[in-house]
């Protein structure tokens, strides 16, 4: 295996991963970023991101001195053979992806770039973007230069980045030239995975359709969920129920509080966008959007139907990260969440395990934020479940019947079941389920028990 030289512009979650994985296969690996706090964070050896085993990998390919950092796009650029693009393609305004960042770092390119180049799309761009880097790189190029550019999209998840990045199910290598695509299948062969060879457009392609789909998937079992609720139906078997079938599989069925997280809100928004540049309007992924962004504001509906007003409430919010195994708040579900508690009043404190840092600078002020569950817990009113944190569904329910001043839950992952919560004096509310009432019931019985003693006491003492 031919030992290359390859620069990652942009150490998010995509380019980091990217770079230790090309590292641990034995290259030469340089990554460049305008973040300097980033930078010296990883020259230390600390990850800037909580990732399973991101930073084992990272202390390891430091030491063996074949990952380096560096703020010098020169310095990075000017010896490398592959040139990963992993920059941020957020969302604008209108939906529309911002490919500034993409192209400032395809301009550094053109600075310092010579002789024959790979250049590689890691980032999640639009159909035809490989294409306009290829271009523009080639125009303003200040020494002379041949680019072959290739669409590699990620399918990571973060969470799991690396395991999703070592034994992924797909690798996607799409060019319209055969050398770059040639150099990428080489350099992952070691992988022994899955290859599949396209054009540009296809590759580019694949990648938004994918996270559509799976966003697809989550709507239509929320959907059910939703149906589910009306027809005393029980969510969690149907999906068993459905996902059987191997040809649903029983992935991305897991209803709750609907999906976030810096891909999936921001790509189905892309994709319209696309679509509807090209005059078609994709009626499906529309629905698939709306359906989310409602089901995101379900359990705080439900909380408004419950007490007719949250104001002065004290409400735990338990969960800040989009999902477990994350510190990225990006669209999480509970950012909405808390604002529309504190706009009706209510006293929140929010816990996170891991991103309560991030979580205080992000949620408004009046938010208290902790990273110990009991605090959050103690003597709330109610408590909202936005992330399945193992923390929260391994936390025992009889604690959040003792610490809560009134357990009413609000759970919007389904971390519990049924059979489990009716044993306690829990009011419990989640997402596809039948509520459970036990609070009232076990309250009731309390009290009839207090009269029955009161009422022996006044017979003793009359
Ligand atoms: N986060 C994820 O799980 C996945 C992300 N993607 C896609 O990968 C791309 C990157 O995503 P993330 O890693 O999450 O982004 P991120 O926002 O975490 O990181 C991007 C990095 O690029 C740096 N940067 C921006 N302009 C630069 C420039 N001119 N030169 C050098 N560095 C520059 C930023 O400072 C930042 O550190 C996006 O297109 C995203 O849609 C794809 C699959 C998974
Ligand atoms: O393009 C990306 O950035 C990535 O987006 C997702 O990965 P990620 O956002 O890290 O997380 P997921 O595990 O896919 O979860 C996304 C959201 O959907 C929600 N979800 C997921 C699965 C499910 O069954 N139900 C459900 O509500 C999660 O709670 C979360 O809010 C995709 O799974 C990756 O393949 C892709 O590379």
């Amino acid at each position: 295996m031919e030992k290359r030289a390859i620069a990652i512009i942009g150490t998010g979650y995509v380019g980091l991963v990217t770079a230790v994985s090309l590292a641990e296969l034995g290259h030469n690996v340089i990554c460049v970023d305008i973040d300097k706090n980033k930078l010296n964070l990883l020259m230390a050896g600390k990850s800037p991101i909580y990732e399973p085993g991101l930073e084992t990998l990272l202390v390891q390919n430091l030491k063996s001195g074949r990952l380096s950092f560096t703020w010098n796009h020169r310095q990075a650029i000017q010896n490398a053979d592959i040139i990963y693009l992993a920059v941020g393609t957020p969302s604008l305004q209108d939906g529309s992806v911002d490919l500034s960042y993409l192209m400032e770092a395809a301009k550094e390119i053109s600075l310092s770039a010579h002789d024959e180049i790979v250049v590689v799309t890691k980032s999640t761009v639009p159909v035809g973007t490989s294409e306009i880097v290829k271009k523009f790189i080639e125009k303003h190029a200040v020494q002379p230069i041949n680019v072959h550019v290739v669409s590699n999209p990620e399918f990571l998840r973060e969470g799991q980045a690396l395991q999703d990045t070592f034994h992924a199910d797909r690798i996607v290598i799409g060019a319209d030239d055969d050398v770059g695509a040639k150099i990428l299948m080489e350099l992952y062969e070691p992988l022994h995975l899955n290859i599949i060879r396209t054009d540009l457009r296809s590759a580019e392609l694949i990648k938004y359709a994918s996270n559509a789909f799976l966003a697809t998937k989550i709507s239509f079992i929320n959907e059910i969920a939703n149906i589910c609720e009306r027809l005393n139906a029980n969510i969690e078997d149907v999906a068993r129920g459905m996902g059987s079938d191997s040809r649903i599989g029983t992935q991305f069925l897991k209803a709750g509080i609907g999906y976030g997280g810096s891909c999936f809100p921001k790509d189905t928004n892309a994709l319209m966008q696309i679509a509807g540049n090209l005059s078609h309007q994709f009626e499906l992924l529309e629905a698939v959007i709306h359906v989310n962004n409602r089901q995101q504001s379900l359990l705080f509906e439900k909380a408004k139907t419950r007490f007719a007003k949250l104001k002065h409430l004290k409400i735990a919010l338990l969960g800040l990260s989009f999902k477990p195994n994350t510190d990225d708040l990006r669209e999480s579900p509970a950012l909405p969440l808390a604002n529309k508690l504190i706009q009706d009043g209510a006293k929140v404190i929010a816990f996170d395990p891991v991103a309560y840092e991030k979580g205080r600078k992000l949620l408004p002020d009046e938010v208290k934020v902790t990273d110990d569950i009991r605090h959050a817990l103690q003597e709330a009113d109610l408590a909202f479940i936005v992330t399945d944190w193992d923390v929260i569904k391994d936390f025992p329910l009889a604690l959040y019947e003792k610490l809560m001043k009134r357990p009413v839950i609000f759970d919007g992952r389904n971390c519990f079941a049924l059979s489990e919560v009716s044993q306690y004096a829990i009011e419990y509310h989640s997402i596809g389920r039948q509520s459970i009432y036990r609070l009232k019931e076990v309250s009731l019985k309390r009290q009839t028990m207090k009269q029955k003693t009161v009422s022996s006491i006044n017979f003793l003492t009359t």
